[in-house]
């Protein structure tokens, strides 16, 4: 059996003297689907960016298609996980277009241009993302919404074989927020990606992912599949609010009480 995509092995995180996982063990096989949950400040940021390798564990390892991430050169490690941040900076006036390849630079030779066929996929991302048309516009011309949609078009176009996203749907309106997570289900399907999504929603990590980590902030975690570990009892535990649920046709709504 080839390696996970993901793995986290005794993974032990820490951000301004407090813990956020302890000993934490995590394994992501291509196809499937994790959601990240958690109150404000609990670190699920922080996590995630230790997964993508960009800032280094207490103790434990992280291990990207098998192999240590803190090992690996940054563009060997672009090449086996996309990161999507909360937040976007555009220090350098650039396009549209010019933002999505950057995408590509990962599979180009230190010497190489991008091809037509890399301006092919930048394009195909971007018209996924409702941004055809808008290839020439200047990046800091864009609202928040097709900001955030530029930066995932990004990620599209450098297509990893694991997507680490933090918070994807913020900015987004509901029907960008339905697009963007049927474009990773599909990829997770279709192409056999695996994704991990920062989400606020507990309705929305019900219904697209498989599987879901709650982060206490305390260095307490729960994970599980989505059905054992997104209900009404362990959700009012994690956010302090007591929530109802309702199933309808295989799909778990929570109300706040
Ligand atoms: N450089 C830093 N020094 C000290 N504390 C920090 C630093 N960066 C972040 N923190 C704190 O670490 C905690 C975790 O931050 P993180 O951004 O990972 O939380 P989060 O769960 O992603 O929150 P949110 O849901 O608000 O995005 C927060 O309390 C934050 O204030």
């Amino acid at each position: 059996m080839s390696a996970p995509l993901l793995e986290a092995r005794q993974l032990s995180v820490d951000i301004g003297g407090k813990t956020v996982v302890d000993r934490l063990n995590l394994s992501l096989q291509p196809g499937e689907s994790l959601a990240i949950l958690g109150r404000n400040g609990a670190g699920k940021s922080t996590l995630l960016s230790t997964l993508a390798g960009l800032r280094p564990p207490r103790a434990g390892a992280v291990l990207l298609d098998g192999e240590d991430c803190a090992l690996l050169p940054p563009r060997q490690a672009a090449l086996r996980r996309g990161w999507l941040g909360q937040f976007q900076s555009d220090p350098f006036g650039s396009t549209v277009l010019e933002t999505a390849l950057t995408g590509r630079h990962p599979h180009l030779g230190r010497w190489d241009w991008e091809s037509k066929r890399d301006a092919e996929l930048a394009r195909g991302a971007l018209k996924a993302l409702g941004l055809a048309g808008m290839e020439a516009r200047q990046v800091h011309t864009l609202s928040g919404g097709e900001r955030q949609r530029l930066s995932i078009a990004t990620l599209l176009t450098q297509a990893p074989p694991l997507y680490l996203l933090d918070e994807p749907l913020s900015h987004l309106d509901l029907n960008h927020q339905m697009a963007v997570l049927e474009l990773f289900a599909g990829a997770a399907r279709d192409c056999g990606a695996a994704v991990v999504m920062v989400l606020h929603d507990p309705a929305l990590a019900h219904r697209f992912c498989d599987r879901a980590l709650l982060v206490y902030g305390d260095g307490r975690c729960a994970q599980g599949t989505v059905d054992t570990v997104l209900t009404a009892a362990t959700l009012s535990g994690l956010y302090g609010y007591g929530l109802r649920q309702i199933e309808d046709h295989g799909q778990r709504c929570f109300i706040p009480e």
